[in-house]
């Protein structure tokens, strides 16, 4: 585990320099390139909320992710279902990888709104359907008792949401993913902001997904004339989950390549090597982008 390696906020910032406020530092990274956007929803698209089912994105949001897909190529990364994450998004345009990047689809349509007929698409846990079913199942059925435990399907993954549970009820709802997972070999509990997740057992996360993403990119720009070594990837989140794609990001790629955005208004163990405060600074950074690829500063699509 990596320790705490900052005495104050304004330390941690020397690590994980504003996108925002220190902008020419990113410049300096990105300049020149043709971005890659990989974005994760909840907490990064839209702010964190009491009820999940309630985490909508606001327009303007929906208008600069579409404005930044029109110059970038553009992905979504959630822990929701795909269909459940590209219901809140609404931008048939995008790539979306939902389940922790277990479920991939290609964009439904151009971003002028044109059909795409061949689709990419990619399950590498298609076996865990039937099982997340049952696993659904089970904890609605052992969790009944523990008042305010959401349980939520999403797709290759289930989610046991606490929020709304008493804190001494808490470790119940632990308990149960525990057994749950205990009982059969091929599930595997993770964690996240208030949650607990039972997710196939399965070398994959969002940081694969994210590499698989790219890659199945790459042809199709090359044929627009840029290298590997002109496209430069980002990826923004907020969670413990997202620091599997900062990780990629440093390892596959490197500095010159691509780096990781953490959302987070307080200081955090992080392996992203920029900072952003919350979604409203999400939304800013987003917009400026898009005011970079046109000034020409980074490459955007023909
Ligand atoms: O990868 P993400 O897109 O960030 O999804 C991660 C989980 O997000 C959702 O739960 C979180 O956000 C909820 C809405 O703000 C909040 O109520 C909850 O406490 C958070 O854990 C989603 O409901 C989960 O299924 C995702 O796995």
């Amino acid at each position: 585990m990596i320790e705490k390696y900052w005495n104050d906020e304004e330390e941690w910032r020397g690590y994980h320099p504003n996108a925002c406020d220190e902008e020419n530092k990113f410049v300096d990274a990105a300049e020149g390139k043709l971005l890659t956007v990989f974005l994760d929803y909840d907490g990064t698209l839209a702010p964190i909320v009491p009820e999940p089912d309630k985490a909508f994105m606001s327009d303007e949001m929906r208008e600069a992710v579409r404005q930044c897909a029109k110059r970038f190529p553009t992905a979504i990364i959630s822990g929701r279902s795909r269909q459940k994450v590209s219901q809140f998004v609404k931008l048939d345009e995008l790539y979306y990888a939902g389940s922790h990047g277990l479920d991939i689809a290609g964009p439904k349509t151009t971003t002028d709104g044109e059909p795409i007929e061949k689709k990419l698409a990619h399950q590498p846990a298609q076996w865990a359907r039937d099982v997340m079913d049952r696993v659904t199942k089970e904890l609605i059925e052992k969790c009944a008792d523990i008042p305010g435990t959401n349980i939520e399907h999403n797709m290759f993954c289930v989610s046991a949401h606490y929020r709304a549970v008493s804190e001494e009820l808490r470790p119940r709802v632990e308990a149960v993913v525990d057994e749950i997972c205990a009982s059969e070999e091929c599930l595997i509990k993770h964690d996240g902001k208030m949650v607990w997740e039972v997710r196939p057992r399965v070398a994959w996360d969002k940081g694969k997904a994210l590499s698989y993403l790219r890659d199945a990119l790459l042809p199709d720009l090359s044929e627009k004339g840029f290298r590997p070594e002109d496209v430069f990837t980002i990826y923004i989140g907020d969670d413990v989950t997202d620091e599997d794609a900062f990780m990629e990001i440093n390892e596959e790629l490197g500095d010159h390549l691509g780096v990781g955005l953490l959302v987070s208004s307080s200081p955090k163990v992080s392996a992203a090597k920029f900072s952003l405060r919350d979604s409203g600074e999400v939304l800013r950074f987003l917009t400026r982008l898009r005011e970079l690829g046109d000034a020409g500063t980074i490459k955007t699509l023909p």
